[in-house]
């Protein structure tokens, strides 16, 4: 049973001035290092790319170092890859790992369509010790189910506020973040209703939210300016995937001007041919650092958050993958080499995870 505090200005739910992880309510200050975009257990059959002529036999192999350079260059392409739910006990080891290497506290986005698990990742949190983060609602349009088509945004409202205020999925482990709330491009009918159910949550609940912007330059400010017409808190949203999406440096100004957080979440993700988009050349981490130093010089280190967003096997250590602690040890002392100073990182990777997973 929740308990609701009233004020005059809305309903407050006990989750106000606190952090919501699969274990129950803890301070903001708990949080530490906070990976603000990963997925611990899903499926990314929804993806699947068939692949190219003659590589029908590497798509369907055992992954083996041999073929690791074809798997990092076609990750899409390879379908036992799309299934990191088959990967717990490894992700269990990567966590401990994360933890020693200074983590504290990681964001699942696996949403519905995707293959949540709300059980599993109570569990990795109680024998790993780092506090997860569940996400609540929708993925992308193609994952949507026939009875989810067919749902008003009042009621699909009351199941992501459910998912928040009671649990998902038949169970009580509550969800800390509506999100990541799939878009594509064009942003389907159903995916619009999904962003206004989001944005009514929201207003309910005082939560944080994130989107996952369909892969297109005009993408991240349409889910915006639905959220806003909705009644969203922009201030309490993040934009995800921008490291794919946004390029140019004015389009880029304009956008973060919008107010969301900006997330660049696919550090450690170098291919030549980013399959979703051909269009785009995927930058390098390298690349990633200087967009992050661009913004910290306009003025945004309030608004950067930053992850890997592991949703494929062979970006776990097992598979020769950088895994969960690359940012902790890799990507930190590349930042604090190119002029980010350490009290901008702690801004990065523990004050604006704090600020934002905070309900109002
Ligand atoms: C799980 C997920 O949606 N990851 C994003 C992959 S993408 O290529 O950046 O869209």
């Amino acid at each position: 049973m929740t308990n609701i505090k009233k004020t005059g200005r809305r309903t407050m739910p006990e989750q106000s001035g606190k952090v919501q992880t699969v274990l129950g309510l803890i301070e903001p200050g708990q949080l530490g290092r906070t990976m603000t975009h990963e997925h611990l257990t899903m499926t990314f059959e929804c993806s699947h790319v068939p692949p190219a002529p003659g590589d029908e036999g590497l798509a369907a192999a055992p992954i083996e170092m041999k073929h690791l350079h074809w798997l990092q260059q076609n990750p899409y392409s390879h379908s036992e890859n799309l299934l990191l739910n088959q990967e717990i006990e490894a992700v269990k080891e990567e966590l401990l790992c994360y933890r020693k290497a200074g983590g504290g506290s990681i964001v699942e986005n696996t949403t519905t369509g995707i293959t949540r698990n709300l059980p599993v990742l109570r569990k990795l949190a109680k024998e790993t010790g780092v506090h997860i983060i569940a996400g609540a609602g929708y993925y992308v349009d193609v994952t949507h189910s026939d009875e989810t088509r067919k749902m008003t945004v009042e009621k699909l409202t009351d199941i992501i506020v459910s998912e928040v205020l009671h649990g998902a999925d038949g169970t009580d482990i509550r969800c800390g973040v509506i999100g990541e709330i799939g878009t594509s491009w064009p942003i389907t009918e159903s995916e619009k209703k999904v962003l206004r159910a989001t944005a009514h949550a929201q207003t309910q609940l005082g939560c944080p939210v994130i989107i996952h912007p369909g892969r297109n330059k005009a993408a991240p400010g349409e889910a915006i300016r639905i959220l806003q017409e909705a009644g969203g808190n922009i201030s309490k949203t993040v934009m995800s995937h921008l490291d794919r999406t946004l390029f140019d440096q004015q389009e880029l100004l304009e956008f973060a001007k919008m107010g969301s957080y900006l997330e660049y979440d696919l550090f450690g993700t170098e291919m030549l041919n980013y399959p979703f988009n051909l269009d785009v050349d995927m930058p390098s981490d390298s690349q990633r650092v200087q967009a992050l130093a661009f913004l910290i010089r306009e003025g945004y280190e309030d608004r950067i958050l930053i992850a890997h967003d592991i949703h494929t096997k062979h970006r776990l250590t097992k598979y020769g993958g950088h895994g969960f602690s690359h940012i902790l040890k890799n990507i930190v002392p590349k930042m604090l080499s190119r002029g980010i100073t350490q009290n901008q990182v702690d801004k990065i990777l523990i004050e604006n995870p704090k600020q934002w997973l905070t309900f109002k």
